[in-house]
């Protein structure tokens, strides 16, 4: 069984096509994208090039090589990606694993920056009531000498108790207030914290270049934008709180040991130099972990997305068992890091638990040798067991504030990744004309590609002001990536689209889109109402028309909805132009979301229009209908138009075929017709036959 492969190749060439047979060895033979090393495949590449000329003798020369080959091959390729990817994989959770950077623990914590005032008060609260806390073991002290030492006197020691007891309560009255408001503090500022995050990172979602999404998965984006932000959210706030007591205990807590007998206090702690290094170790362990779990989260979410939003085709397939078998071995591999995970934190704390009872046993036994020879109160041992208890357990919270931090910097540094991306095309910014364009568009020898086969491959078009041009062309020759060019979601790697004689990469996108009607093969819309939907496409200043003060003028939205027949849809409905088209308009027939989408494009009034198959969906009444709407609001614009069905481009200025990423054929549709043997007749003869199939077949049937 053999199969084709893809791989591209470095040429070394040191002569001319002749003598490559002889000379011109591979520089290399691995592949340059998956790095996959082929041997005994030098005759294929050679017989690749062969055809090929080379511009110079010498030189290195990249070689795109398909050929066939056995499936041993294809599975020796798959598994040395496979393998590649667990290496990037081992090197993102090494590069993880590093050290926490002291540059990025400070952005992080710039990140609390507008929360200041509230933290500061939180933190004023977290220092009263933790030395509330700290104070119960040395009262209780207190109160144990009084009852040892007092037994002649009852009367006075009652006296001491019930003023000691009484001073206590109000301490604790206190620190209970200021509990309540380090935990309330804490917790609204890291809500708000994360909220500012997620504005944060979804501004830099939506500022980046269109082609990005294409390579980054919608679910991690998501699981980004909703855990990722909460995580360093509950890091800067409860983390830091939870830690800040911890650290403030630890060194409340040692003080009083070392206070009260100091060598005992260095026996007792003689367990935290081990803890402490093992609690790093854990660390960055966690550290590492985390971000694969996220990561695996993210697959799972993206999934799930895709899956949930397309059920109708799952159903229509009956693949419902499938996707949950599939969806369960994703979540078996969240799952099985999850195990590590747990693994991990499990033995942590089973051993920090451990050490601070290590912590107690040696105080208890060393400090009860003391009250024996009389070296230490019982008082002041009981009072020292239970700040070593609380020195134990704070260092524990401190090992999980740092395992937390660890965490928190995951999911930081994967907020950065975008946070920091600067879009290849940028949001806004450029020449913004005062005049309205005339709309001349000229596409100068275009080179485009998606991956690293070409697309476009030096196309030259001309669209001129007033006239509409009709695009034509095989399914996937690129049409609809002509449109996205002039609309600059992507930029040409080679050649300029310009308008009115400006290269639009020199002008502001917000002005150029401004300018641009564009009604895609897909039309897109988004849940609300049939009137939010049109008024989608409008510039602010057309929402403000709804309002109009001249109430005889008709709102721009209503004339829009109006030209794309819009009517007969909210006629029957009692809701209106309020009427809800559902989640991606999915209350709407094709044909209604069509016609949405045409009032949408051009409720701004632009003067360049893309059509891109925006009537296939229609029936033929409806066709009829907007097509002449369309040809109205096409005069005075500039109007590029893209058809499958030839039959609806007659009434085209121009038709311009697209072949092999040019263009092959211009003309009007008659003289096209007229031409023998032109690209235009052969689409318009398969068209015609597959019409011809079509009704055959239906005869047939009835
Ligand atoms: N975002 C993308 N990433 C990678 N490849 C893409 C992307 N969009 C389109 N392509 C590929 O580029 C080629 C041209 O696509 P395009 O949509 O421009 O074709 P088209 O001529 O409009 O096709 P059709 O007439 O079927 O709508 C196709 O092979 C398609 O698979």
């Amino acid at each position: 069984m053999f199969q084709r492969l893809i791989c591209n190749f470095e040429l070394k060439l040191s002569s001319k096509r002749a003598n490559i047979l002889f000379r011109g060895p591979l520089k290399n033979n691995l592949c340059h994208q998956c790095g996959f090393r082929l041997y005994g495949q030098k005759a294929a590449v050679l017989r690749n090039c062969y055809n090929r000329t080379f511009p110079d003798r010498f030189g290195i020369y990249n070689l795109r090589l398909r050929y066939y080959t056995s499936q041993v091959d294809v599975q020796k390729k798959n598994d040395h990606i496979e393998k590649l990817k667990d290496q990037a994989t081992l090197a993102t959770s090494k590069k993880i694993n590093a050290k926490l950077k002291p540059s990025e623990i400070k952005r992080l914590f710039g990140l609390a920056e507008p929360e200041k005032w509230t933290l500061t008060a939180a933190i004023g609260f977290l220092i009263v009531s933790s030395s509330v806390t700290m104070a119960v073991p040395f009262s209780l002290g207190k109160v144990l000498d009084i009852i040892y030492s007092s037994t002649s006197d009852l009367g006075a020691a009652r006296e001491k108790l019930d003023a000691l007891c009484l001073m206590l309560c109000g301490v604790f009255l206190v620190g209970g207030l200021c509990n309540f408001g380090r935990v309330y503090l804490m917790s609204i500022s890291g809500q708000r914290m994360t909220q500012a995050l997620r504005k944060q990172v979804y501004g830099a979602i939506m500022r980046q270049e269109a082609a990005w999404f294409g390579k980054t998965s919608t679910g991690e984006l998501v699981n980004r934008l909703s855990a990722d932000t909460q995580l360093v959210g509950r890091n800067l706030s409860q983390n830091v709180s939870d830690g800040l007591r911890s650290l403030f205990m630890v060194g409340a807590g040692t003080g009083m040991m070392f206070y009260m007998s100091p060598s005992l206090a260095l026996i007792g702690l003689c367990v935290v130099p081990p803890v402490s290094v093992l609690a790093v170790i854990y660390g960055r362990f966690v550290r590492g972990i985390t971000r694969q779990l996220q990561d695996s989260l993210a697959e799972t979410s993206e999934l799930a997305e895709e899956k949930i939003s397309n059920i109708k085709t799952v159903k229509a397939f009956s693949k419902e068992q499938n996707e949950c078998e599939s969806y369960g071995q994703r979540i078996e591999n969240v799952l099985k890091l999850a195990y590590k995970e747990s693994l991990a934190v499990g033995s942590f704390y089973g051993l920090t638990g451990l050490s601070g009872n290590t912590i107690i046993i040696l105080v208890l036994y060393y400090g009860g040798s003391m009250v024996a020879t009389e070296q230490l109160s019982v008082g002041n041992l009981t009072s020292f067991l239970l700040y070593a208890a609380y020195v134990g357990i704070s260092i524990g919270g401190l090992s999980s504030f740092y395992t937390e931090l660890n965490k928190g910097m995951g999911a930081a540094t994967r907020l950065w990744d975008i946070i920091d991306r600067e879009p290849q095309i940028p949001v806004a910014g450029g020449l913004r004309p005062t005049e309205r364009p005339k709309g001349e568009i000229i596409l100068e020898n275009i080179h485009f590609s998606y991956s690293s086969a070409p697309l476009i491959k030096g196309l030259d078009l001309q669209l001129l002001p007033g006239k509409s041009v009709a695009l034509v062309g095989r399914s996937g020759c690129g049409k609809s990536t002509i449109a996205s060019l002039i609309l600059r979601l992507y930029d040409p790697e080679q050649g300029r689209v310009l308008l009115d004689g400006v290269d639009i990469k020199e002008l502001d996108p917000l002005w150029l889109r401004s300018h641009v009607g564009y009604v895609s093969q897909e039309p897109v819309l988004f849940s609300g109402s049939i009137k939010d939907n049109i008024l989608y496409g409008a510039l602010d200043e057309y929402e403000v028309d709804d309002e109009s003060l001249d109430k005889k003028k008709e709102p721009a939205w209503l004339s829009a909805a109006r030209t794309a027949h819009l009517h007969e849809l909210v006629v029957a409905s009692a809701d209106g132009w309020d009427r809800q088209v559902g989640a991606r308009g999915g209350q709407l027939s094709g044909g209604q979301k069509q016609r949405v989408a045409i009032a949408r494009a051009i409720v701004k009034n632009p003067k360049i229009l893309i059509l891109d198959e925006a009537t296939s969906a229609l029936d033929t009444y409806s066709e009829y209908l907007v097509d002449k709407a369309l040809k109205e609001i096409s005069r005075d614009r500039t109007v590029l138009t893209i058809a499958h069905r030839l039959s609806t481009i007659q009434s085209a200025d121009e038709v311009a075929v697209l072949e092999k990423g040019v263009i092959v054929e211009r003309g009007t549709y008659a003289e096209l017709i007229a031409k023998k043997g032109g690209f235009f007749q052969e689409l318009i003869t398969h068209q015609t036959f597959a019409a011809k199939s079509r009704e055959n077949r239906d005869m047939q049937n009835t």
